[in-house]
């Protein structure tokens, strides 16, 4: 089953929430835990129990078990495959993109099964040119998984690049919109390439012109809650496009922890407010 189909599926079943599994090392001491490897996968195993079997999607953001070297990261091997144990589909949010031939081997390292960080779904950076993420879209095709490329990002600082124009007067963000379009042409229920749009963007590029997100793919929405984004702000944004849209937060709901039964009860509220 391709990812587009399973992500499709998993949100009919779950609602439209994304929990982002981020250990920053100020929930850890919120949570009563240290800032060291016993509190990192404490708190991240938990916030798994608690949020993964009710969620369709957990985005663990690799960069906070880096940050505790390989020992982190075998933690956050550990969360991936008790996310996917709890049927929870996995983007890992890695934000990678490089020449060709160095993003094969991220693509092996990060969209193989049989690789121990092998995922669902990834993050890419196109700013190399969208044709240096060809070695993703071919692994991410030949293994079922998908790919989400951070088309009009959530930060402030975004707009700089992604409403800059290019020859034919398409902003730079629109012309990724369309080679998404392309790659999930004809795909049913849902294509596989999907799209990083913030929960936090007005819509429209710089000169106003709405952006069209109906390129038949997923569509994940960071930004939701803590960075300001609402439910009313994706119905907005997104229109028709919204089904397709997860909505993400990782501190804000975070929060609530360290109990389980409170990760959970929040995860509920904000799918039931999602629609
Ligand atoms: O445009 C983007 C792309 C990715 N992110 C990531 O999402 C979460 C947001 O965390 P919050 O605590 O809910 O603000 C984080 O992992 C970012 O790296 C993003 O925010 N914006």
């Amino acid at each position: 089953m391709t990812f587009g189909a399973r992500y499709a599926a998993a949100l009919s079943e779950r609602g439209r929430l994304c929990a982002g599994i981020d250990p920053h090392a100020s929930l850890l001491l919120d949570w009563g835990l240290n800032d060291d490897l016993a509190g990192l996968e404490k708190f991240a195993l938990t916030a798994v129990e608690g949020l993964a079997p009710h969620v369709p999607v957990v985005k663990p953001q690799s960069a906070f078990y880096e940050r505790f070297g390989s020992r982190g990261v075998a933690v956050l091997e550990r969360v991936i495959a008790e996310s996917k144990a709890a049927g929870a589909l996995v983007l890992l949010d890695i934000k990678r993109g490089d020449i060709g031939s160095t993003s094969q081997a991220y693509a092996d390292a990060y969209l193989d099964p049989a690789s121990p960080l092998g995922s669902d779904a990834v993050t890419v950076s196109p700013y190399l040119g969208f044709g240096s993420l060809t070695p993703f879209v071919e692994t991410a095709t030949r293994f079922d998984a998908g790919l989400f490329v951070l088309a009009l990002t959530s930060n402030k600082e975004g707009p700089e690049v992604q409403h800059a124009t290019v020859e034919d007067g398409r902003s730079v963000g629109r012309v990724m919109l369309d080679h998404l379009r392309r790659l999930n042409e004809a795909e049913t229920p849902l294509g596989s390439f999907g799209a990083v749009v913030g929960a936090t963007i007005d819509g429209a590029d710089g000169a106003g012109v709405a952006y069209d997100f109906g390129f038949n793919g997923p569509i994940l929405a960071p930004g939701f809650g803590e960075q300001g984004g609402t439910s009313a702000d994706l119905a907005r944004i997104f229109g028709a496009a919204n089904a397709s849209v997860v909505a993400s937060t990782s501190r804000g709901l975070l929060r609530k922890g360290p109990s389980v039964a409170a990760l959970r009860d929040e995860a509920l509220r904000l799918r039931d407010e999602l629609g």
